[in-house]
């Protein structure tokens, strides 16, 4: 586990942590601009003290206000990636990687990263050379040579055009994949959190306001208010069951008998994260005859919740052990006269399920 408990006065804002994470996967910091998310990082890599508090990675005390204890960064066996990549201009890309590696750094390690990060054609260039995106993966190449226990990754997709952000995701998908090293990433962006974190911890106003599993903090109601109507959605961890490659369509089990349909050909026992958007579930009364709807699942209603406009409402569907947010409008809820706990039939279109909204596990 890395143990957090840690208070810092930042100006007008009182930062306070206390939260544990995995020593696996991918850990991600979610808040607005200003949240504290940085200073949080900063504190874990010793970039930053706090004024109360305790920070322990596995066995290793890195901070202890009370004890006295406080590693230096160098100390502390964390790996470093910011939003620019900082790297040393005089120094070639082999240069760089070297800089700061141990005296006896792991055989094959070299190899390994570099290939990991498609730095082979790159050794020679220098940086002013290098697009955006290849500069940082050279910065996570040279964090991950000084063989840290822990990597910390500051928006490392902040300073990215859209283009070079998708050119990168692939790769920090491969090392969330790959390493064996708790990574914890800083972002802004529920998109990029989807495709690459297991956990993810929520920071408002410098106070922690969510931490745990990401499907379990996907769906908590005090997520909502960073989600615009557009973006609220569900997450259901899913195995592929079946395919139709004709169609190009995967079947998703994503609860107890029930699956639904993706226009994806996905590989057959994959496991994934499917992101279903609230605003693409429907309900009916009775099941739908001769629709082109691929997927109705019975579900239960479970609650109805109000947004933030007049228009709409909320409804949280039961599937299963699962649940499903479905926004309709108040129109069509007064007109149905739903009832809670009724059964009724959620409607969901394949083809609102893309890529993006997909991501292995
Ligand atoms: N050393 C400091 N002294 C005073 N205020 C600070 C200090 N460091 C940070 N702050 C303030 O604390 C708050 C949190 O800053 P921080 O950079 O951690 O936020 P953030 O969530 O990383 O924001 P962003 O997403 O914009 O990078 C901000 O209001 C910032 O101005």
């Amino acid at each position: 586990m890395l143990t957090i408990d840690v208070t810092k006065q930042l100006g007008d804002t009182l930062l306070q942590v206390n939260a544990e994470l995995p020593t696996y996967g991918v850990s991600a910091i979610f808040g607005r601009s200003g949240a504290g998310k940085t200073s949080l990082v900063n504190i874990l890599g010793g970039l930053a003290t706090p004024d109360t508090g305790r920070v322990q990675l596995g066995d290793r005390v890195l901070f202890d206000a009370c004890r006295r204890i406080n590693l230096r960064p160098e100390q502390r066996g964390t790996g470093f990636v910011f939003q620019d990549a900082r790297l040393f201009p005089h120094y070639s890309v082999s240069g760089n990687l070297n800089y700061g590696r141990p005296r006896h750094p792991t055989q094959g390690n070299f190899d390994t990263v570099v290939e990991l990060l498609g730095l082979e054609k790159l050794l020679k260039r220098y940086p002013a050379g290098l697009s955006g995106g290849e500069k940082q993966r050279v910065a996570i190449g040279r964090a991950l040579l000084t063989e840290p226990e822990l990597l910390l990754m500051d928006e490392p997709l902040a300073s990215l055009d859209l283009p070079r952000k998708k050119e990168l995701l692939p790769y920090l998908q491969r090392l969330a994949d790959e390493l064996k090293l708790p990574i914890v990433y800083v972002s802004h962006s529920l998109d990029e959190i989807l495709q690459l974190a297991d956990h993810m911890l929520v920071i408002d106003n410098g106070s922690m306001v969510l931490n745990g599993p990401l499907e379990s903090v996907w769906d908590s109601p005090l997520l909502r208010p960073w989600q615009s109507a557009q973006e609220q959605s569900s997450l259901l961890s899913a195995k592929v069951v079946n395919t139709l490659p004709a169609y190009e369509m995967s079947q998703l089990a994503v609860a107890d008998g029930a699956a639904i349909w993706v226009n994806q050909l996905l590989p057959l026992e994959g496991q994934f994260r499917v992101r279903v958007h609230s605003n693409q579930v429907s309900v009916c009364r009775e099941r739908p005859e001769a629709t082109s709807i691929r997927n109705v699942l019975p579900v239960k209603l479970a609650a109805i919740d109000a947004t933030d406009s007049s228009q709409h409402v909320s409804l949280k569907l039961q599937l299963g052990n699962k649940v499903v947010w479905a926004n309709i409008t108040r129109w069509a809820l007064d007109e149905l006269q739903l009832q809670l706990g009724e059964q009724v039939f959620a409607q969901i279109k394949g083809v609102s399920l893309s890529a993006a909204d997909l991501a292995s596990v």
